[in-house]
């Protein structure tokens, strides 16, 4: 259903991504895994048509490129990493903001009953109703992620596009939106596509694992079929298998006896 052949793209006419194909299918939870500067969140942009590209990236057989902004909006939505506000609204009216292309005349026009209810259970299903009046300038940054996953769902898309969506939040909240997300992505035809550096969330709740590295896909094919010690050695340039053993060993001591004794000692 959503189909990127042969896609170049980059910025001021250099290209910074070479040649991607991937074709996404419906359920799919895909992460896309690789070093900075890969190229990873410039796919994602082009994957939306917010930046130019070479080659074709098909919804449904249609060329992204030949769509209006509105129809692109109501299938494919994404929550970038959290950059600078510059803007107050509180936290209800951005989520709103997600209704926007679902709105038959413009911004201007009141929301139906449906869109207000539809976005109170987009807060709701984040945690972030009891919130609803703030002003997001004044939330913390895990919060600010919630309200913005909140009105990438009030768009009520069928591919959710997502750039590190776990940056800022704790080991509880990233543990349940990436749950959340796994669960959503089975329903009604959705699909998630998600930019991730943690790669032990990746194995846990994506299906499919694409690898970049120097804005080439090098790897594409289900967690067991990609993740391994020597396309991670190559990817990322370190032993990422030894580095997550020697995390095991660690956080299996701390759950043995010998946790009990403390591991750093105070100086005074
Ligand atoms: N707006 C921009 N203008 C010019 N160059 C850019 C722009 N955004 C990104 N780049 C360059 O494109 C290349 C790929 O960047 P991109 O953000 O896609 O990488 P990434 O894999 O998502 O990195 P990270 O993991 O650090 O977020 C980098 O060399 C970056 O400097």
């Amino acid at each position: 259903m959503f189909s990127i052949q042969n896609v170049s793209a980059g910025y001021n006419g250099v290209d910074v991504i070479h040649d991607i194909n991937i074709d996404v299918r419906e359920n799919e939870n895909i992460c896309i895994l690789g070093p900075n500067g890969c190229g990873k969140s410039t796919l994602l942009k082009a994957m939306t048509g917010l930046i130019g590209y070479k080659g074709q990236i098909l919804l449904d057989g249609v060329d992204i490129a030949t769509m209006k902004r509105k129809e692109i909006a109501k299938n494919i939505a994404m929550m970038s990493q959290i950059s600078s506000i510059y803007f107050s609204y509180s936290v209800y009216e951005t989520v709103m903001l997600g209704r926007y292309n679902h709105m038959k005349k413009g911004f201007f026009k009141e929301p139906s009953q449906y869109d207000k209810e539809f976005v109170m259970h987009c807060m709701d299903i984040v945690g972030v109703s009891d919130i609803g009046e703030k002003q997001i300038t004044e939330l913390s940054g895990g919060q600010l992620q919630r309200v913005f996953l909140a009105r990438t769902l009030a768009q009520d898309p069928r591919i959710i596009l997502l750039d590190e969506p776990t940056n800022h939040l704790d080991l509880k909240h990233q543990t349940e939106l990436m749950q959340y997300l796994q669960a959503w992505s089975k329903q009604d035809g959705h699909t998630v596509i998600g930019v991730m550096h943690d790669i032990n969330l990746a194995l846990q709740l994506s299906d499919r694992a694409v690898f970049m590295s120097d804005g080439k896909l090098i790897s594409d094919g289900s967690m067991a079929q990609t993740v391994n010690g020597d396309l991670m050695q190559r990817v990322y340039g370190m032993d990422v298998v030894g580095y997550m053993q020697d995390s095991y060993q660690m956080w299996t001591e701390i759950a043995s006896d010998k946790a009990k004794k403390p591991r750093i000692h105070r100086v005074v």
